[in-house]
């Protein structure tokens, strides 16, 4: 299996304050990981240095094999940011316009899309289930049928990895559901890796195959069934408040 992020020793802080500190990270080809921690513990810093938003203090990053400074092959990587479902309902663009906005990246902003474009555009539609609205405007549409556009719009440009921080807040209780069956598809049918931040540490833990826990630095980095062998005394004093957990079927759910 190829290594796709490869984090090594990194540190970083925002002025002097330093947020992260010793952070080795690792994630391959097919996997899906839960980055989780406590509000504040740097996941979002994380997620920015990944994406090579922000440069660490010290540390080796690299991605798909490649020193992040020398990776040229930003398509591999889809990003679904927490904000993207923010569209009101007079947004003036449509649904498949959105979708098809994820290959500018590839084509330039100003070229045309050609007929095999709007086919990627449909094909990713129909991945997360949202092929029936490509014509309507994005504003329309609730957030859970946002968030999988842009789910759509990341998958657009084929890429091998999907990066989300925190993809369903604002998204209510019965859509969260269906959002996570439908990455569980993308990541077991389609083989996509995913790296996904979240604070439903319950549902997702029980998704993913792997899990990182990370306050500052990394607490625990492994399969998903050693974390659920993990005991709530071991959780809480990294999480750095109680932990409840609640064991209602086989490999345990965890409250926070
Ligand atoms: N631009 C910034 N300048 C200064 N400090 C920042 C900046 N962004 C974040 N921080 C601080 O860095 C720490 C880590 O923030 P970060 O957003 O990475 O945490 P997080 O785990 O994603 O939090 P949450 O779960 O609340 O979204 C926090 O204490 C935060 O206040």
């Amino acid at each position: 299996m190829n290594t796709l992020i490869e984090l090594k020793d990194v540190n970083f802080s925002y002025e002097q304050r330093v947020v992260l500190e010793h952070i080795d990270f690792k994630l391959k080809e097919g996997e899906f990981w839960a980055l989780i921690g406590p509000n504040g513990s740097g996941k979002s810093t994380l997620i920015n240095i990944i994406l090579g938003l922000l440069k660490p203090d010290r540390g080796s990053i690299k991605l798909f094999g490649d020193d992040i400074e020398r990776f040229r092959h930003r398509e591999l990587i889809g990003y679904v940011s927490q904000k993207s479902n923010s569209f009101n309902s007079g947004f003036p663009a449509t649904v498949l316009e959105v979708v098809r906005s994820g290959l500018t990246r590839k084509k330039g902003l100003f070229k045309r899309f050609s007929k095999h474009d709007h086919e990627k555009a449909i094909t990713a539609l129909k991945v997360v289930g949202m092929e029936n609205f490509a014509r309507n405007n994005i504003g329309e549409l609730s957030g859970g049928q946002q968030q999988r556009v842009f789910i759509a719009r990341a998958l657009a440009g084929e890429p091998k990895l999907l990066v989300m921080d925190e993809p369903t807040v604002g998204i209510d209780q019965q859509n969260v559901a269906s959002f996570y069956s439908m990455l569980n598809r993308l990541n077991g049918e389609h083989g996509i890796a995913i790296l996904l931040v979240t604070h439903e540490v319950d549902i997702v833990t029980e998704l993913a195959t792997h899990v990182a826990c990370l306050n500052r630095s990394i607490h625990f980095h492994g399969m998903q069934s050693e974390f659920h062998r993990m005991g709530t005394e071991e959780i809480s004093k990294w999480y750095g408040h109680p932990v409840r957990r609640v064991h209602q079927y086989e490999g345990g759910q965890m409250n926070d």
